[in-house]
């Protein structure tokens, strides 16, 4: 699913009216009778309504939402604030059809400093400002805003397509912005509801479809892009009946160091549960019966250290792939040990963990990485890798530029994970959920990604492919055992499951 710009989906809305064709006020009666048919859905007819309306479109939306909640005997008023001169033509055609047949449900609120006090049950509907938000809110309207700020705490807000306040494309950091329990959003996902800095901002996002044309949607480039099921399936190549364990690969995997064994054990058995052919484990000496016992299927190489400075003593040029990371320390040694290895090794790998910590810490040594490469960082590790960045758009910005510019492939973790690719594209992930906030969660993720590169997935579809089942397997986990019990060892436990079901 493509993610529009504020200014793309004006333009989605115009290409519409003209090539549909649809009159833009029948347009947003469809807009309205998504919202109402929603709120009809979860709200009970004596459930009283509030619906804060602005000048514009959104205002519009709610105009229009008052007369249809009405139409179906719900106790619906519309509060009409007056922050411009001029309401729009469809405001107007919806102010007039509201006042036509039910007239007491319609206040304006000209000039107002607060609003009115609210009954208790009341269900407060946010259509103030949409995608025409031009500047950040200011004066009495930022005001309103901080209040219904205040009423989250004691009443059920929705936000009609966003949140007032809230760019949609840009970060909104330190502004006012409505927060809502519920954003009903029209036909797409808006970038900013992706930012982590947002989570607390939108509740949950609903997309409501509303019959954008089709033809603008799928000829309209844009970098931003929801991986989806779909996107997965195409991705997946079922495997040959003539398949050997030398079809899908050899993969290399080096981790673990003196009391981080399990990190080695977790990326090895989800490096074979994801499909790997052979696997080679590579550790330190204290982890070889370790490594024996808890993956038998793996074969096992060893450092004559404690850690891994003492380098990775192997032809490594006969690997598929190799996977480096998780565990493995940062001591000095293994910062040499790795730039050797980007010397001799020059196929893309997968870098997780220390091995990005010690990417951080070297100068220079990120150049060295092969192109094509899949760097798997968190916040604190992108942060250490990147640098500090003002706000998610900036370093949504600064996580494709190196990914451009070092022809790699950088994701950066998250609830949408996201993953910016050498093209120039940017996905991201929706799978997942917060029981992976776990231990070793990140390890299983190195295994799968090792895993699809040695099959011979692209790096590109290996990451999407790999980001997405692994989110899979967690929702899995997490509904069977809850977020709370869930380990991520259930997470590799599940990673059949979630192969199975790109079988259908
Ligand atoms: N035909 C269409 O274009 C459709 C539009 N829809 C709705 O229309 C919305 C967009 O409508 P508009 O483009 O009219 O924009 P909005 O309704 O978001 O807001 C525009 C109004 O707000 C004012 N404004 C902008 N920034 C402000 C600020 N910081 N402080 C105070 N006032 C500010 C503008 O001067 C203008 O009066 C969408 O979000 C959606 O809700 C839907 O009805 C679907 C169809
Ligand atoms: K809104």
């Amino acid at each position: 699913m493509k993610i529009f710009t504020a200014q793309q989906i004006r333009e989605a809305d115009a290409y519409t009216i003209q090539h549909l064709p649809i009159s833009s006020l029948d347009l947003m009666e469809r807009a309205a009778g998504a919202c109402t048919s929603w709120i009809c859905k979860y709200f009970a007819p004596e459930t009283p309504v509030y619906i804060y309306c602005g000048m514009g479109n959104n205002g519009g939306d709610g105009l229009a939402i008052t007369r249809l909640l009405r139409n179906r005997d719900y106790n619906a008023h519309a509060f009409v604030l007056h922050h411009s001169e001029k309401a729009t033509a469809d405001h107007v055609a919806n102010r007039e059809a509201l006042l036509q047949k039910y007239p007491h449900a319609l206040h304006d609120l000209p000039n107002t400093t607060s609003i009115p006090a609210l009954p208790a049950d009341v269900l407060i509907i946010d259509a103030i400002l949409g995608t025409g938000l031009s500047r950040p809110v200011e004066g009495w309207l930022a005001g309103i805003i901080q209040q219904l700020q205040t009423l989250h705490a004691t009443h059920t807000i929705i936000s009609i397509d966003l949140p007032s306040g809230m760019q949609a494309d840009s970060s909104s950091v330190n502004t006012p912005v409505v927060k809502a329990h519920h954003t009903l959003s029209f036909e797409c996902y808006k970038l900013a509801f992706l930012f982590p800095e947002n989570a607390g901002i939108t509740g949950e996002v609903h997309i409501l479809p509303i019959g954008l044309h089709p033809d603008y949607i799928q000829q309209t480039p844009t970098p931003f892009q929801i991986s989806e099921e779909s996107l997965i399936k195409s991705i997946y190549k079922p495997r040959s009946p003539f398949a050997h364990k030398g079809t899908y690969g050899h993969a290399l995997l080096i981790a673990g160091s003196e009391g981080k064994m399990g990190a080695a054990i977790l990326s090895a058995q989800s490096c074979l549960r994801a499909g790997v052919g052979l696997l080679t484990c590579h550790v330190p000496k204290c982890g070889y019966t370790i490594i024996q016992i808890a993956v038998p299927p793996a074969m096992c190489i060893v450092d004559d250290q404690y850690d891994h400075s003492s380098g990775f003593q192997t032809d490594v040029s006969k690997y598929k792939v190799i996977g480096i990371g998780p565990g493995i320390g940062t001591a000095a040694g293994t910062a040499w040990a790795m730039e050797r290895l980007f010397e001799q090794y020059r196929q893309p790998m997968v870098l997780d963990a220390d091995a990005l910590n010690i990417l951080a810490t070297t100068p220079g040594l990120i150049d060295k990485v092969p192109a094509g490469s899949l760097l798997t960082p968190h916040p604190k590790e992108f942060e250490r890798l990147f640098g500090k960045t003002a706000n998610n758009r900036e370093q949504l910005q600064v996580l494709s530029h190196n990914a451009i510019e070092k022809r790699l492939c950088i994701l950066l973790k998250g609830r949408y994970t996201a993953m910016a690719f050498p093209d120039g594209n940017i996905f991201f992930n929706t799978t997942g959920n917060p029981g992976m906030a776990t231990g070793g969660s990140g390890d299983v993720l190195t295994g799968i990604l090792t895993a699809l590169l040695a099959q011979g997935y692209s790096s590109k579809d290996a990451m999407l492919m790999g980001v997405y089942m692994h989110g899979m397997a967690g929702d899995y986990a997490a509904e069977t055992l809850s977020q709370e019990a869930m380990t991520a060892n259930d997470i590799i436990d599940y990673l059949g499951k979630s192969f199975l079901r790109l079988h259908r």
